[in-house]
């Protein structure tokens, strides 16, 4: 996928999809217009959820071979995760600044497999303690809408949760250009449209910020 926090990115969250028929689904966002594939990874420690794994991450790989994965790794020490998850054939590895100790280690190890790093935070978690890594990392990963674009002005800046139509507009206002949807692209009777709304909504927001420069 394309580098560049000036350009729209649109990742519908296959969590909320019919997991029965993953490869299926996968591919009918991506023949929607889809720009990448956000799967979330929880172990039931970090979260109190569990979804899947490298093994799935492996399966998908051959049947989306162009497809970039994006591993949103809601996991409690997510440096066990790296390797794993690389010859598994994910594009992208985004780890929680809350849930290791030494993050600068963790975004090492990630690029040094080649890998596009991420860190992310929790909702309560104040965006100030990014500012160490910011400059190492590829993506930040938001799970609410704050001030961003300010923030970060470098970086791919990604929104997750309860992202769709309705608030779209907020969040690309704040700055993201990459828009993880679950529920409103998965459930959308027509998820082509819905991914174009969302992509022309950041799109507009991009220009109007770089006119204002
Ligand atoms: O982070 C997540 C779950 O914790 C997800 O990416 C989530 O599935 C997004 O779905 P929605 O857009 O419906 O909130």
């Amino acid at each position: 996928m394309e580098n560049g926090c000036g350009k729209a990115k649109i990742g519908p969250s296959i969590l909320n999809s019919d997991l029965s028929d993953l490869t299926s689904e996968c591919q009918r966002m991506m023949d929607s217009g889809a720009d990448y594939l956000h799967l979330d990874v929880m172990d039931g420690q970090f979260v109190p959820n569990l979804t899947f794994g490298h093994p799935v991450v492996k399966c998908l790989r051959p049947k989306l071979p162009n497809v970039f994965l994006d591993m949103h790794m809601m996991v409690a020490k997510p440096e066990q995760w790296i390797e794993g998850m690389h010859d598994a054939g994910a594009d992208q590895y985004t780890f929680h600044f809350e849930a290791t100790d030494d993050p600068k280690t963790c975004i090492r190890k990630i690029k040094e497999t080649g890998m596009k790093a991420g860190i992310g935070i929790k909702p309560n978690t104040p965006v100030e303690v990014l500012d160490p890594f910011v400059d190492l990392v590829d993506m930040v990963l938001i799970m609410t809408v704050r001030y961003l674009r300010e923030h970060f002005s470098t970086v791919d800046i990604e929104v997750d949760g309860g992202v769709g139509p309705a608030t779209i507009q907020e969040c690309a206002e704040a700055g993201a250009n990459m828009i993880v949807s679950g529920n409103a692209i998965m459930k959308s009777d027509n998820p082509r449209e819905t991914i174009q709304y969302l992509r022309n909504v950041v799109e507009e927001a991009i220009q109007k910020s770089q006119l204002e420069r």
